[in-house]
């Protein structure tokens, strides 16, 4: 039998209206618009498209945008300048600073520059220690997209078996916190993790965050598991390039139900991202949070 396919795109369009909703509102009731910066250092050609697509989906969703483009010539203090800028303009509920960086900047400094709670992408590691500790934080957008998956595919996750190939700061480390927090038995398995392919057979949810094109095979999955695949691996195949994921796409002869990419877990990045700038307008101004867009 073949697996359901779990579509992210349509889930991610949804999440947008109920953002824009939510903003015509703010501003109805309230006269305030949502702002999100968003600052680009140097030519990375795919972050140029995704700084892009925030850009236009931040003003579709009635949001007021802001994008800062700086030469790969810059320097770190810079970009840290532009960052206080930031903090202190009471337009910008949202602040990100797209990834990766140039080699000859920290990412942790430039990161930690920003205010906790303009942290739209819930890096600075204030945000991380409250969600480690499980309490109220800027969640980061690609976990915060798949829990939000993995709870509309099954309303309850309590008791089921998580497993997490990766442990980046951005995805597998976060995701562990949000599914802990939601009563998963949660592992994190890694390049160094010692048969894989058996962990991986005792998810009830697999999650495969390791940027390697079509490792996890179909063999490693539970029949029936959830598996949800948030790599994004550009391959160039007779001269034309393709995105494929970190699962091998026959893996859904055996799980019950999976992510396809692209058209999974990536749009909903963007759609988490725009959530949680309405989320921080809001906490900012001291006003409720709309329901269902936070973890
Ligand atoms: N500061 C950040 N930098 C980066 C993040 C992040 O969350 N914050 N994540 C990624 C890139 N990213 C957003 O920035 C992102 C990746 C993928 C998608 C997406 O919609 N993917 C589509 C396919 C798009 C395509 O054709 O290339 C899909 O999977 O269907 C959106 C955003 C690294 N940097």
């Amino acid at each position: 039998m073949s697996a359901k396919m779990i579509d992210g795109r349509a889930f991610a369009e949804m999440l947008r209206e109920q953002v824009s909703l939510e903003v015509a509102r703010l501003k109805e009731n309230h006269g305030i618009t949502p702002g999100l910066a968003v600052i680009l250092v140097g030519q990375n050609p795919a972050s140029q498209i995704y700084v892009r697509n925030k850009g236009i989906q931040t003003k579709a969703a009635g949001m007021a945008s802001f994008e800062h483009r700086l030469p790969d010539t810059a320097r770190q203090a810079d970009v840290i300048a532009l960052i206080e800028r930031l903090n202190a303009d009471p337009t910008v509920h949202g602040i990100l600073v797209q990834l990766p960086l140039p080699g000859h900047m920290n990412t942790e400094a430039i990161i930690n520059a920003v205010d906790p709670s303009k942290d739209v992408d819930g890096f600075h590691i204030s945000n991380v220690g409250l969600l480690s500790t499980g309490q109220k934080a800027m969640v980061p957008c690609t976990p915060l997209g798949c829990l939000l998956l993995l709870r509309d595919h099954h309303g309850s996750l309590t008791g089921l078996n998580a497993v997490i190939v990766g442990r980046s700061n951005i995805v597998g480390k976060p995701m562990a916190q949000l599914l802990i927090t939601a009563d998963c038995t949660v592992t994190i398995a890694h390049s160094r993790t010692r048969d894989l392919p058996e962990l991986c057979r005792r998810a009830d949810i697999l999650i495969a965050a390791v940027g390697r094109p079509g490792m996890v095979k179909p063999d490693w999955i539970k029949p029936g598991a959830t598996v949800i695949d948030v790599g994004i691996n550009r391959i160039e195949e007779a001269s034309r390039s393709r995105l494929v994921g970190d699962v091998d796409p026959n893996a859904a002869q055996t799980a019950g139900a999976i992510t396809p990419v692209p058209g999974g877990v990536g749009p909903m990045t963007i759609a988490c991202l725009l959530a949680n700038t309405l989320t921080a307008c809001c906490r900012t101004h001291g006003l409720r949070e709309p329901d269902g867009l936070a973890a």
